[in-house]
């Protein structure tokens, strides 16, 4: 059996090759760019005007001239005009062009227009150059604005937008399918006999893949050897990732490996030393182009397996950051005797002087799905202790 690092190892000597693909922009978010992203003009490309006034020559503001003619209106949008007489002003809105001939600009609120004159109220805190966004001052030309690898949040594509890329070149996401196994499993809308259970699986895998932006096709297959072989064999030819769930463990209908090694899907390993989760498999097709993860059907083992190494791993695979475990504190004393690594859910709680408290909630053992609900979080609790006192810090990962 392998430990947790071990583990991490193993999937990250197998990590899914990138390629890219170029989206509309409008459906660029949460991708990650695969091109660099130039300023085609300056940033600003104009010196803008940046506050509602008149714009001046700063000449007569050193001269100690207060009262300016006001010889034109420029606004936002017009094409740029020129302060002929360096004694008058131009009115002008923010988002213009400075007029020729200027180089500072007067807030309404420092000034009163009478008659077409306009008169500063506290020349001397008139500043030359003041409230104008002076051209190319963000970024010039050509500066990268977005290297390639970024991911596109809203901050992202609005710079995209402003240099007018209709589409992007955005790193692949890997087609994903989720199948869960098992004679005891009938679908949410229907009802169970009293030795079914409606399946839960497949649908937490579904929504959690869908927080990483990956649309997963969900497939069932009974306890029978040549159907889930048949099933399989179709869903490898039009996936990359399988996330299955069930049937890896001891059983007499656990036949998720044995059909996996049929199929050509190496093993990398089976079985980790933590609980829960032990029956976690993993493995590749001999090219490394098809990954499968069958996490064992206990649906709180699902669930920590797909937190703890799917979700770091797919989102390695999309060239994002994978997520990291927060370090918090225990509240209160945890005890753990078997030699393996624990994972208990837990409810974080930030503290006042910026620390992380975490209330272990270890709930009735892996079926116990519904204490997840109270949970933020699996701490990771290392296997060499049995003791973890109140105040160890421990690895927390999140589930959400
Ligand atoms: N003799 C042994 N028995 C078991 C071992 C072991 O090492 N030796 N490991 C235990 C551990 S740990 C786990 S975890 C489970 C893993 O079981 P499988 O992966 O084989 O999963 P199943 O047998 O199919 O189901 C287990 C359990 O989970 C429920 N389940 C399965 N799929 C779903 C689903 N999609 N939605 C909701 N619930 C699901 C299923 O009904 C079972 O109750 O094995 C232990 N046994
Ligand atoms: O993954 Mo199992 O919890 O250790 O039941
Ligand atoms: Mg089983």
């Amino acid at each position: 059996m392998l430990t947790t690092a071990e583990a991490d190892n193993i999937l990250a000597t197998h990590a899914l090759s990138q390629s890219t693909e170029t989206v509309p922009f409008a459906d660029a978010r949460g991708r990650v760019l695969a091109e660099t992203i130039l300023a085609d003009r300056d940033f600003p490309p104009f010196d803008r005007v940046s506050m509602d006034g008149i714009a001046i020559h700063s000449n007569a503001l050193a001269d100690g001239q207060t009262t300016y003619p006001v010889l034109a209106i420029q606004r936002a949008g017009e094409p740029l005009q020129a302060l002929l007489d360096p004694t008058g002003c131009v009115e002008v809105m923010t988002g213009a062009i400075l007029p020729t001939g200027t180089d500072t600009v007067i807030r309404y609120e420092d000034l009163s227009i009478t008659d077409g004159l306009a008169t500063l109220t506290i020349p001397d805190e008139m500043v030359k150059g003041q409230n104008v966004h002076k051209q190319g001052s963000d970024r010039r030309t050509f500066d990268v604005l977005l290297p390639a690898g970024t991911v596109l949040r809203p901050v992202e594509l609005a710079v995209v937008a402003s240099v007018g890329q209709t589409s992007v070149a955005v790193l692949k996401r890997p087609r994903v399918a989720v199948i869960s196994t098992g004679d005891e499993l009938v679908d949410t809308h229907q009802t169970p006999l009293p030795h079914q259970i409606r399946q839960s699986n497949a649908y937490l895998l579904q929504a959690a893949l869908r927080d990483l932006n990956i649309d997963a096709s969900v497939h069932h297959f009974p306890d029978d050897i040549g159907t889930i072989t048949s099933g399989l064999s179709a869903l490898l030819a039009r996936h990359d990732v399988l996330v299955m769930t069930g049937g890896v463990s001891a059983g007499k209908a656990d036949f998720v490996p044995e059909v996996l090694g049929a199929l050509g899907i190496r093993r990398h390993f089976h079985k980790i030393e933590q609980r829960p989760g032990k029956p976690l498999w993993f493995g590749t097709s001999p090219d490394g182009q098809r990954v499968v993860f069958a996490l064992p059907g206990n649906p709180v083992s699902t669930t920590l397996c797909f937190y703890r190494y799917v979700r770091p791993y797919l989102q390695t695979a999309m060239g994002m950051v994978a997520e990291p475990a927060l370090y918090v504190q225990l509240a209160k004393s945890v005890t753990f005797k078997p030699q393996l690594t624990y994972f208990t859910p837990a409810r974080l709680e930030a503290t006042a002087d910026g620390q992380v408290l975490a209330h272990p909630l270890p709930g009735s053992g892996s079926g116990d799905f519904t204490n997840l609900t109270a949970a933020d979080a699996f701490l990771e609790l290392p296997a060499d202790t049995v003791e973890f006192p109140a105040g160890t810090l421990a690895k927390a990962w999140s589930i959400g």
